[in-house]
């Protein structure tokens, strides 16, 4: 049988309504994740599967807040946007008349990715309004192939459902299926100590890293955490830990702030690192977020 599998980068400004539409998907399907956890350069929103399909939905939350002061950074949301994604969900709400930012929304307009514009919450639009905002955002961006929906009813979405899995390009799954439903947790975990390594330490570490939590335990008030920190370098290792160990105990300070947000739940967690020369060539699967810079 053959099988499908993509990255789709979900861009627009906050509230349009992106988690709805997620939200909207795992209705209409299968098993799912949800997550604000972050990946080296994405947020990843869910990933739906299915038999012969897997859907990563991403967001670039770079593009229309900078969080990131580092112009350098900024360019490398830019292109991960554009290059790392099979099929680009541009979403707008009605009303909306423009992204902030006119450079990159002509970035759109000249993606070498097929871009589906998602035009939602309809349902608070009459028929004149609703064909006066499809005709200005056809002149827009005359490159994307425009859905009016409403996330929240579920209207037409089945349909851009249907759309993203013709577009897929054939391609095995990049997340083992089973293994992610049945702990979630460890990759929220992971993707957590991830983006606090990413925010404390200088750029080159970032990259070097593979995180592997070996326990997740959970009682009733407490969740107990173990996770390695894998590094290719002795040296490596000596800069993720710091003076003292204050390095790494940061990370698992603001690891666990995040977690237990995540989780409502008291989070006990402890990190060591370990050097594995070989981590990269075993790690295929994640290349696609980042980790082969
Ligand atoms: N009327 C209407 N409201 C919607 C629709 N979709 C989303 N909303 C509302 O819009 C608000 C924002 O929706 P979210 O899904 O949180 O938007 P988001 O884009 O994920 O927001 P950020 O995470 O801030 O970027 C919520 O109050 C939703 O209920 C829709 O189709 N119709």
């Amino acid at each position: 049988m053959s099988h499908k599998a993509g990255f789709v980068n979900i861009i627009g400004n906050p509230n349009v309504g992106k988690s709805t539409l997620m939200n909207a998907f795992v209705g209409e399907r299968l098993s799912i994740i949800t997550s604000k956890a972050q990946t080296t350069r994405h947020r990843i929103l869910g990933i739906v599967n299915g038999e012969d399909f897997q859907l990563v939905l991403s967001d670039t939350p770079g593009i229309i807040k900078p969080a990131y002061e580092m112009q350098e950074s900024m360019m490398n949301f830019v292109k991960s946007a554009f290059e790392d994604a099979d099929i680009l969900i541009y979403m707008v709400e009605i009303g909306e008349q423009d992204l902030k930012d006119e450079a990159f929304f002509n970035k759109i307009v000249y993606a070498k990715i097929p871009v589906l514009l998602l035009l939602n919450k309809i349902d608070n639009s009459n028929q004149e309004q609703l064909e006066e905002q499809v005709a200005f955002w056809k002149e827009k961006v005359p490159n994307a192939e425009i859905f009016p929906i409403s996330a929240l009813q579920n209207f037409n979405v089945p349909e851009v459902f249907g759309r993203i899995i013709e577009l897929l390009p054939e391609s095995p799954a990049y997340y083992p299926k089973d293994q992610l439903t049945d702990k979630p947790e460890r990759f929220f975990v992971n993707e957590t100590i991830r983006e606090k390594i990413l925010l404390n330490y200088a750029k080159e570490i970032p990259y070097a890293v593979e995180i592997v939590t070996e326990e997740f335990f959970e009682d009733e008030k407490i969740i107990r955490i173990r996770s390695v920190i894998m590094v290719e370098r002795d040296t490596q290792k000596g800069i993720i830990i710091g003076h003292k160990g204050a390095a790494l105990k940061k990370v698992g300070m603001d690891a666990r702030v995040d977690l237990e947000k995540f989780f409502g739940k008291q989070i006990h967690i402890e990190l060591y690192v370990k050097v594995n020369k070989n981590w990269r060539s075993n790690a295929n699967m994640l290349k696609r977020f980042g980790y082969n810079q």
